[in-house]
């Protein structure tokens, strides 16, 4: 899913926080939103993600413009075609981990209620397997991240927004959610992220600089960077 932002101006509270930010997205890719704090990732971010209205420019997915799109088309986009990891991780602590794998899908309808086969393997690849009885509030922090990206995987979106998904994890926890990053990638999904950190940089194919208009499409793994803006 192509989801691309042309221009785009956001103004929170009468302050400009966004002015005239553009970047494509593509499937296939990791695009990472970076910038210094307060430089507006988080916002750009829930703005691609249609869940923050933009004052000015468009945005498009697939080629479609909906930047004024209505509560229930942006509603069936998140249903249909999208997963957040966000700051706060949305886990529900009274629930168990299971139950917190699946219940957006279940919810959503789109899955069949208690896909087994999925859940185990989303569990699997999280490193989450044997924890799927266990209260939610029980986990870590690293682990309610890889928890949040577990129902990712089962929902099997099309396009994933992830807000700073390696802040304050330790070396393993990172590796782990880098590479599941780059399976969602490989496996033709559009992912973007906000980040700073460096490890996580590398693993994109494009970084996108907010507040610059700058944009860096990586052309190989090594430090090679085109500037493409
Ligand atoms: N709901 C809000 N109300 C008021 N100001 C806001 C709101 N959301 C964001 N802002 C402001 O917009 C600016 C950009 O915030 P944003 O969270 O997008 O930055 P960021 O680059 O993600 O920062 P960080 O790296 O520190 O998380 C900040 O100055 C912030 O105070």
């Amino acid at each position: 899913m192509l989801i691309e932002a042309q221009d785009i101006t956001v103004a929170i509270g009468g302050r400009l926080v966004l002015d005239g930010e553009s970047v494509h997205c593509k499937p296939g890719t990791i695009t990472a939103l970076v910038g210094a704090s307060g430089s507006g990732k988080t916002t750009l971010l829930h703005s691609l993600g249609l869940l923050l209205p933009v004052n000015k420019g468009s945005i498009r997915i697939n080629g479609n413009d909906v930047t004024r799109y209505s509560t229930t088309a942006r509603r069936r986009f998140w249903r249909d075609h999208a997963a957040f990891v966000l700051q706060d991780y949305g886990i529900m602590d009274e629930e168990s981990v299971a139950f917190n794998v699946t219940m957006q899908a279940s919810i959503i309808g789109r899955r069949v209620s208690g896909n087994k086969e999925q859940l185990i393997q989303s569990l699997e690849e999280t490193g989450l397997t044997g924890r799927e009885n266990e209260l939610a509030g029980h986990l870590s922090g690293g682990e309610k991240q890889r928890l949040a990206l577990a129902r990712a995987i089962y929902k099997d979106a099309d396009v994933l927004f992830v807000d700073e998904p390696t802040a304050s994890l330790d070396a393993g926890n990172r590796r782990m959610v880098i590479k599941l990053l780059t399976d969602f990638a490989l496996r033709g999904q559009t992912v973007i992220v906000s980040t700073h950190d460096s490890e996580m940089i590398d693993a994109c194919n494009v970084l996108h600089q907010v507040g610059s208009k700058a944009r860096f499409i990586k052309e190989d793994k090594e430090d090679n960077y085109e500037n493409n803006f």
